[in-house]
């Protein structure tokens, strides 16, 4: 309000007079303004008051306005400076003059009046200042109280998550919340899942029976699709009118006004909430929305916090999982079982129980894996790990230590004989043979088994004695299992000391081939020479094949070393064939050899490679090679053996069938094979003398192979009883100390200057 001034409190009642008029009677208030000439243009020559006529009722207008004191004032003073001249003159009314005009009078009246209405319009403006402060006040207040309000439930909303990782919750939390604050009828948060899709949703307002009905929203359309694709959030006050109402599921309850925002950080949208009628019926406001948004901001910190907990929680777990279980079968590894182990002793320690330890490794899992491929392997083992499982009781535990290799922990022993039954419960459980990719695989196990406190105090020493007793089992013949003993203990070094060396002795040159004449009976001329491997290892002296071997065919070393053996004969043979004494060299082959390790599609038999090589490295004639091969290899894997065969036969070497009479002695596969000679296992010629059955066994074999046109060699002839009886049963070759031990190179070399071998 401007400063209040004379002109604004100028008297209304004034009676404009001539000088020369007389008073007549008017309204006590009435201030008459004396003016010279004419009242309108006149000059001003001062003021009359009621008073003044009173005491001077004869008096003219003229003498009234000598006889007071004439002072004026501008109308842009301010009334207080007027009020100070009235009150120092003794006047309770002055003249306004502008530059000599006559404006007007202002009274002590009339600025009472003023200022009295002034006040009156002051207070009114007072009261309204006042209730709008009030209002205001109200609304700061109010909104302190919704961000109050906010606060607390996004501090909620953080509480929860330090104390749940379950989200729906956290949402559901989070949704309530936000409804009640903007007093919404429903509402609604949809999460969006790793693929974009909409799952998640957290209603309030809606139970649960009519949520199950409304069922998912259609992802990606209608009003809730575009919060979430643009990024934008939306307010409506009449839904029905809106052409994208549409989205929401037909089940879901009418709503008029809509609040819809998504739920977003640094550009990554996460889902969206929406609300929807406000109990008082009124539209969503600008204020509702910044709210909401802030919410939904909150809301999505917390989200995105809660995911990089999740997620670094997801990591941890799944590498605590591969650091204590095998990816493969599920099965805990060797560290779980270093911790069952140590706290399966602190128990047996304190209880005066026992532990069991059963190491159990496959007898024939790297046939398996050669011939089927890896994968058929590995389902092979997974198969296994569950049978080995459902073998044990709560508290046992199987582990699988890496390739064919297995572990059961039984922690709480009575008697050591618990362990053993298990163990042969775990092998009848292997025995049905294993459905695998529509082969049927037959595998079975050796198992050793260790005892705490008996053989071992830690863990190391319990699977290293275990270990020990599984060589043992598998020493004993495979399939079945062994108790550890301080001998096996030393059996065990020994075929691990024996494998570590046997690794280095190709490439060291420790092994030499033997050879042992095969002689024919009724001329003493040698037809054949066999060629027995001999290992002069530096560190274990001479080792027997029948020691390595089988070691080496485990190992799967028996394939270079295979290979070694053919170069090396078919030299041999061509030096003999140089220097005028062709001689046929007969070599062993092993199943590993023949039934291969991986061969690739297309590519040619690795053992085909061997003997081409051999042969083509020596420049030797093929029908001055023999191959040896046991029955077992012949039986297995029949097609594949018989396509080999004749591929072999039709290179042309020579084909014959070691130790016949042992294994299956099937005649009726013999017409069916390319084979041109039979050997006869030495345990017949044994005891050919003696026995009647084997002199039986022999006379048979020879009689059959005569029909089939096949040479027979007899093998490990020792005595001349026996050479006699095999002359008796038309046997013409053989092979024995009778004649001759396995011969080095230069030993043959002088038996075969003399020509003939003479027993
Ligand atoms: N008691 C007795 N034994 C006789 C007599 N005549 C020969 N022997 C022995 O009987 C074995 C015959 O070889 P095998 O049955 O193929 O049995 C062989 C063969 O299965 C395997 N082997 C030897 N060299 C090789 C090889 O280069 N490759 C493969 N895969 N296996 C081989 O090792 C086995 C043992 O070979 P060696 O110790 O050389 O033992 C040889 C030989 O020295 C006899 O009159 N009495």
């Amino acid at each position: 309000m401007n400063r209040l001034t004379v002109r604004d409190c100028l008297w209304s009642d004034v009676v404009r007079v001539l000088e020369e008029e007389r008073p007549e009677a008017v309204s006590a208030l009435s201030v008459f303004a004396i003016f010279r000439e004419s009242v309108e243009t006149g000059i001003f020559c001062g003021l009359a008051t009621e008073i003044d006529i009173i005491q001077h009722p004869n008096w003219i207008f003229a003498d009234l306005a000598e006889h007071r004191e004439y002072h004026c004032v501008s109308p842009d003073i301010s009334v207080g400076r007027a009020l100070r001249i009235m009150n120092q003159h003794g006047l309770n009314v002055l003249p306004v003059l502008e530059r000599q005009s006559f404006e007007g009078v202002v009274t002590q009246h009339s600025i009472l009046n003023m200022l009295l209405q002034r006040e009156r319009a002051l207070r009114k403006k007072a009261r309204i200042l006042n209730k709008l402060l009030a209002d205001e006040h109200k609304q700061v207040v109010s909104w302190s109280t919704r961000l109050a309000k906010l606060h607390e439930a996004s501090r909620s909303l953080l509480t929860v998550l330090a104390h749940t990782s379950i989200q729906s919750d956290l949402l559901q939390m989070g949704v309530e919340s936000l409804s009640k604050l903007l007093e919404a009828r429903y509402g609604a948060i949809g999460i969006l899942d790793e693929s974009g899709g909409l799952q998640h949703f957290v209603f309030t307002g809606i139970g649960p029976e009519l949520a199950e009905r409304i069922g998912p929203f259609p992802q990606g359309k209608g009003l809730l699709g575009l919060v979430i694709q643009e990024n934008v959030s939306l307010r409506l006050d009449d839904m029905s009118t809106h052409p994208q109402s549409a989205g929401f599921p037909p089940h879901h309850p009418l709503m008029k006004t809509l609040l819809a925002v998504p739920i977003a950080h640094r550009d990554r949208v996460y889902g969206r909430i929406y609300l929807s009628d406000k109990e008082n019926g009124e539209p969503f406001n600008q204020q509702d929305e910044d709210l909401a948004l802030s919410f939904a901001h909150s809301l999505s910190l917390v989200l995105d916090n809660a995911r990089e907990i999740e997620e670094v929680k997801l990591a941890r777990q799944s590498l605590d999982y591969m650091a204590h279980f095998d990816h493969l079968t599920g099965l805990p590894n060797r560290t779980l079982l270093k911790d069952r182990v140590d706290q399966a002793i602190y128990h047996a320690h304190r209880n005066r129980r026992m532990i069991g330890v059963l190491f159990l490794d496959l007898d024939n899992f790297k046939l398996v894996n050669d011939t089927l491929g890896h994968t058929c392997g590995d389902q092979l083992l997974k198969c296994v790990a569950r049978r080995i499982s459902d073998c044990l009781r709560e508290g046992d535990t199987a582990v699988r230590l890496g390739g064919d290799e297995f572990i059961v922990l039984l922690p709480d022993l009575t008697d050591t004989q618990d362990a053993a039954k298990v163990a042969s419960k775990v092998l009848e459980s292997l025995q049905p043979p294993f459905a695998i990719d529509r082969h049927e695989v037959y595998v079975s196990a050796s198992i050793g088994i260790s005892i705490y406190p008996h053989n071992a105090n830690n863990m190391e020493e319990l699977l290293s004695s275990a270990d020990g007793s599984m060589y043992y089992a598998k020493k004993l013949g495979k399939n079945n299992y062994q108790f550890f003993t301080p001998e096996m203990n030393g059996s065990a070094q020994t075929y691990i000391k024996l494998e570590k060396h046997l690794r280095r002795a190709l490439e060291q040159d420790e092994f030499m081939l033997h050879y042992q004449p095969q002689v024919d009976v009724k001329t003493g001329t040698i037809i054949g020479m066999e060629a027995l491997i001999r290992w002069i290892s530096p560190e274990l002296g001479m080792v027997s094949p029948a020691d390595f071997i089988p070691l080496a065919e485990d190992t799967g070393l028996i394939v270079p070393i295979g290979a070694w053996v053919l170069k090396t004969a078919c030299l041999q043979a061509r030096s003999w064939q140089k220097i005028g004494r062709p001689t046929r060299v007969a070599v062993n082959l092993s199943s590993r050899q023949f039934h291969p390790v991986q061969t690739q599609q297309g590519s040619q038999h690795p053992l085909l490679n061997a003997v081409l090589n051999a042969l083509d490295e020596a420049d030797l004639s093929p029908e001055l090679l023999e191959l040896e091969i046991t029955e077992s290899i012949l039986m297995q894997h029949l097609d594949s053996t018989m396509e080999l065969l004749n591929t072999l036969k039709n290179i042309g070497v020579r084909l014959s069938i070691d130790d016949f009479g042992t294994g299956y002695s099937s005649l009726s596969y013999l017409k069916r094979f390319p084979i041109d000679i039979l050997k006869i296992d030495k345990s017949f010629v044994n005891d050919i003398t003696t026995d009647p059955s084997d002199k039986a066994i022999v006379a048979a074999i020879t009689a059959m192979a005569k029909q089939l046109n096949l040479e027979v060699v007899a093998e490990g002839v020792e005595t001349l009883a026996q050479l006699d009886f095999l002359c008796e049963l038309q046997c013409d070759f053989v092979q024995g100390y009778y004649f001759s031990k396995p011969l080095s190179p230069d030993e043959v070399m002088t038996v075969q200057r003399q020509g003939i071998l003479v027993g």
